[in-house]
């Protein structure tokens, strides 16, 4: 330590130390540890006051002495610490009217030795409270040291300002991953390749780009409405057992103000669950479910559902439709994604029937597809004849998860849905029964005859109780035999809209010319026209004949192909009709 000595304080008066941050504890610490006693050398110095808004110390001196330089060494000296204390200044306006110095400055300088002196302590403190409370967890017994505990952070919880939140990946076991904690993961997502420092990267589902989350132990803070809260990323390592492996469990700690509790619980959180599930919904790899029948893995957690990649790249813009048609088909779909609120008003399940039919060929799928795409829905393919009763059914539907499609295709050929069904099977069972009882044995029938989805089952599917679990779905049949149909599956309420796709008119050949040709005019589409109009063709077939078979087929060669089937088909017609 060095002092000029030129600039010492010995005069009796006020005195004023600016002093860092860090040499604030330092001089809090001596200020109470030394009380000043009779004949102690800094008795002179009468006491000591801080002003933490200021950063400010005062000295005040009592009597005209050289001491206070060396009330300064000994302080800085008895607490080990660096003091690099600028300024010392004799305050003015605060002068002694006994005494009439001169204003006088006087700068101290400390050696770096103090610093090292400082960190020695700091180490030694610390690993002294380590041992300690290693000591105290081996030694003390448990029951005394969760009661500790508990009240330790009782008493904390007092003095400590901030309320923290966790949420965990799992809870109740480790069966199903936390909602929650998934939005907040896809919340944080946005925020911490922003601010964090330390990220990971995972490949997305699709494989085409990285991902970056926030690593384990990394905080970042957010800010709503003026607010600031921090979030931490964390994990507990259990310790591996004979038979389990080791297991983390990771979670996220949310930290704010106790002030802000209303706000946060109520209003924050929900808006990060909201964002994080909308992110997820936008960044999520759509899925292709079927109840693909073999499909029973003895695992854990046992679905009914399998599922692939949905990968379709049918639009709205590529169908071969009349444009008024895909206009409100389009608006039909977008207007259900939005009328959560609508639904739950006028207190309706938030789902929607569609029934697509028309000939083989028309579109059917390929507007499912379309849908799909166009409200970024999951597609559930229900085979139905690979369902075993009504019970599976029902299993299956609730499995099933919110914004998607749940298809049902060539719906009359799934089952009986005349009610004809069970009539019939008991019919063969009597016959049966009549020509050998041995030949086939009766609990087999009764099997087949109990192991089938009934009308009533399916109508419950639709529009049962279970129906509304989930929300946000469409229920989409297809099929080429509309008149086949039960009136009572299909009534409006169940099958909301009804959408017949049918043969290819001119309007919608022309998109398909567009998607195939790209040709927006052409001559021969007069010819094409005329033909159109005087015989069927279907879009699938239209679109087989424009599309180019070899690397030199050009739209001329399509075309023709195009004109040439339609006059197939004509004469095809003329003759059935003449043959009529
Ligand atoms: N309206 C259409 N717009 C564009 N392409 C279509 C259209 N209709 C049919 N296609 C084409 O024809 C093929 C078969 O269509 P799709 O499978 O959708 O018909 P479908 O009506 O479902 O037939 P099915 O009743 O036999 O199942 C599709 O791959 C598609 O390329």
């Amino acid at each position: 330590m060095m002092l000029e000595s030129d600039k010492q304080p010995s005069k009796v008066g006020d005195y004023r130390m600016k002093v860092t941050k860090s040499d604030q504890l330092v001089l809090a610490m001596y200020a109470v540890a030394t009380p000043l006693f009779d004949g102690d050398p800094c008795a002179p110095l009468r006491h000591q006051l801080w002003n933490p808004r200021t950063a400010v110390w005062k000295l005040s001196v009592d009597a005209m002495t050289d001491y206070p330089h060396h009330h300064l060494f000994y302080s800085l000296n008895c607490c080990r610490q660096r003091a690099s204390v600028a300024g010392l200044e004799r305050e003015e306006g605060e002068t002694r009217k006994t005494e009439q110095e001169p204003k006088r400055k006087t700068m101290l300088t400390v050696s770096p030795q103090t610093m090292t002196e400082m960190w020695a302590t700091m180490g030694s403190t610390i690993a002294s409270f380590m041992f300690l409370w290693a000591i105290f967890r081996q030694f003390c017994p448990y029951e005394v040291r969760r009661y500790l505990e508990k009240y330790s952070q009782r008493i904390m919880s007092f003095f400590y300002p901030y309320i923290k939140i966790s949420i965990h990946e799992y809870t109740g076991g480790r069966l199903k991953r936390s909602e929650a904690y998934a939005a907040v993961e896809a919340y944080l997502s946005v925020n911490s390749t922003k601010y964090a420092k330390r990220l990971k990267a995972e490949m997305g589902k699709d494989c085409s780009n990285l991902v970056l989350s926030m690593d384990e132990h990394e905080r970042v803070t957010d800010e709503f409405r003026g607010v600031k809260v921090w979030w931490v990323s964390s994990k507990l390592v259990s310790p591996s057992q004979s038979m389990y492996p080791q297991q983390e469990r990771r979670y996220y700690k949310l930290a704010f103000h106790k002030n802000h509790r209303e706000m946060i619980t109520e209003v924050y959180l929900q808006y990060v669950m909201r964002e994080g599930k909308e992110i997820r919904m936008r960044n999520r790899q759509r899925k292709l479910y079927t109840n693909s029948p073999g499909y029973k893995w003895p695992s854990y957690k046992q679905t009914m559902w399998s599922h692939i990649v949905f990968e379709h790249p049918a639009t709205f813009e590529t169908m071969a439709l009349e444009p008024e048609k895909k206009q409100e088909i389009i608006e039909d779909l977008l207007t259900f994604s939005k009328s959560k609120d609508f639904y739950a008003r006028i207190g309706k399940a938030w789902k929607r029937g569609y029934l697509l039919y028309g000939p083989p060929g028309t579109g059917k799928s390929t507007m499912i597809a379309a849908m799909a795409n166009l409200l970024n829905y999951d597609v559930y393919d229900l085979e139905l004849t690979a369902v075993k009763d009504n019970t599976e059914l029902r299993k299956l539907l609730i499995e099933t998860t919110s914004k998607s499609i749940i298809v049902i295709e060539d719906i009359d050929c799934s089952l009986d849905l005349t009610g004809q069904r069970k009539k019939k099977v008991e019919k063969s069972l009597d016959d049966e029964k009549e020509k050998s009882e041995k030949e086939i044995p009766r609990k087999d029938l009764k099997e087949e005859a109990n192991s089938k989805v009934t009308l009533s089952g399916l109508l419950n599917f639709i529009d049962g109780l279970w129906s509304a679990c989930g929300g946000e779905r469409l229920i989409v049949f297809t099929t080429n035999y509309v008149e086949k149909l039960d009136p009572a599956l299909i009534r409006r309420g169940r099958m909301d809209k009804h959408i017949e796709l049918s043969y290819c008119s001119f309007e919608a050949f022309k998109v398909l010319a567009m998607n195939y040709l790209k040709l927006k005019a052409h001559p021969m589409f007069d010819t094409i026209e005329g033909l159109m109009k005087e015989t069927r063709i279907t879009p699938a077939d239209v679109a087989e004949n424009l599309m180019p078979k070899s690397p030199l087929d050009n739209a001329e060669k399509c075309l023709s192909n195009l004109i040439q089937a339609l006059e197939e088909v004509k004469e095809a017609e003329a003759f059935k009709t003449e043959k009529e």
